[in-house]
């Protein structure tokens, strides 16, 4: 699985000044290679509106399922409550996450995600196409985290331990929304359409953790956590610790905030189910600003079909595909050239392909 989504990103290798992040822990002003326009402070939150808050879904709820369609179809993300994920397995995540990236440099540095490499220790992947680099940390890995023996050759059990424990966890629950989703959009009902969505709940199919950090920044308004992405995942499960931090971005509104709720997770949309939904669902484009004086830290999960699928556009009552069918790995590539332009790379109006 790890080595299926790696072969994906080794014709894209990145600089090493695009991979090693800045020593966070000797910084007391922000260098100018951090900062970003002022304007990402102008345009930054929105008032608080009650009709402009993201929808917070109850998964135990006998509508759970058309709530879920309508928020993917106005927002692309929801906020999901009672989600089954024991609140032990999510302590012990950020626990060991808190203890990761409060290491010495040097130590996370043992982990560090090689140039073509899609796992391990450094910035986010998207680094290369921003001016300035974010106001953040990173660590992604697959399955059992091999990376964790670098930094602890001898104490890396109770850190894989917590993370196993949360990807088991968050594989259920990721294939319980994934069918749900698969279900509104009617994709069951569709010839030879469950044939083709046999990877949810299968072990063919890729799942992906990414632990973020966003330290205490001596200027947030000028800095960026995590600048302006989509995932690329099917759908993306993500916990937050209480601070503030991530807006997603709603047409006609500007960046809307998603602030921690307790026992809350927060699910958005990835570019493959976008591309599946025809583009009936809305793309979640979302952020992450800085704060200066609390850390914050997240736990994202992506799922996904595995890089050979091929990612088709539901087309229902003679509606025209809006996308060009292609496998994940060859949007990953397309992704990994264009970023934000990948999706209109592959349009069937645009003249690209
Ligand atoms: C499984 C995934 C999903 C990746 C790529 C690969 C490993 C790391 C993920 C992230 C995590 C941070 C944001 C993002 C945009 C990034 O830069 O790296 C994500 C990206 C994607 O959704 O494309
Ligand atoms: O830190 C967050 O809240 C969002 C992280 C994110 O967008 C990602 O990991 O893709
Ligand atoms: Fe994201």
């Amino acid at each position: 699985m790890a080595t299926t989504l790696s072969e994906a990103y080794r014709n894209h290798p990145l600089h090493l000044h695009h991979i090693i992040p800045l020593d966070f822990s000797s910084i007391r002003t922000l260098p100018e290679s951090h900062a970003w326009s002022e304007s990402n402070d102008s345009d930054n939150i929105i008032s608080y509106n009650e009709s402009l808050s993201i929808p917070i879904i109850d998964l135990m709820d006998p509508y759970a399922m058309e709530q879920i369609g309508l928020a993917c179809e106005e927002w692309g993300v929801f906020q999901l409550k009672n989600h089954g994920i024991p609140l032990s397995v999510i302590e012990e995540v950020e626990v060991e996450s808190k203890k990761l990236f409060s290491l010495p440099a040097e130590q996370k540095l043992k982990a560090l995600r090689s140039p073509g490499g899609a796992t391990g220790y450094g910035r986010a992947r998207i680094s290369p196409f921003f001016p300035k680099y974010m106001w953040h940390e990173g660590f992604t890995f697959m399955g059992s985290s091999g990376d964790a023996k670098k930094i602890w050759p001898k104490d890396y059990e109770k850190f894989c331990d917590a993370m196993e424990n949360y990807q088991k966890q968050m594989k259920i629950l990721a294939e319980k929304l994934s069918h749900m989703i698969l279900n509104f959009l009617g994709i069951k009902n569709c010839s030879s359409s469950s044939e083709e969505n046999k990877w949810v709940g299968s072990t063919n199919h890729i799942g992906a953790i990414q632990l973020n950090f966003y330290p205490c920044c001596p200027e947030p308004n000028r800095a960026m956590g995590l600048a302006p992405h989509t995932d690329t995942s099917f759908l993306t499960i993500l916990h937050q610790t209480l601070t503030n931090g991530l807006q997603i971005f709603k047409d006609g509104s500007g960046w809307v905030p998603i602030n921690p709720n307790p026992n809350t997770l927060v699910v958005n949309i990835g570019d493959i189910l976008y591309i599946m939904s025809n583009a009936r669902f809305h793309c979640a484009l979302h952020r992450v600003v800085v704060n200066k004086t609390k850390q914050r830290y997240s736990m994202a999960y992506f799922y996904g079909p595995p890089i050979d699928y091929v990612i088709s556009p539901l087309v229902i009552n003679s509606h025209v595909p809006r996308f060009h069918a292609l496998t994940v790995k060859d949007y990953i590539n397309i992704k990994a050239k264009n970023l934000g332009g990948a999706l209109s790379f592959i349009s069937t109006t645009s003249k690209n392909i």
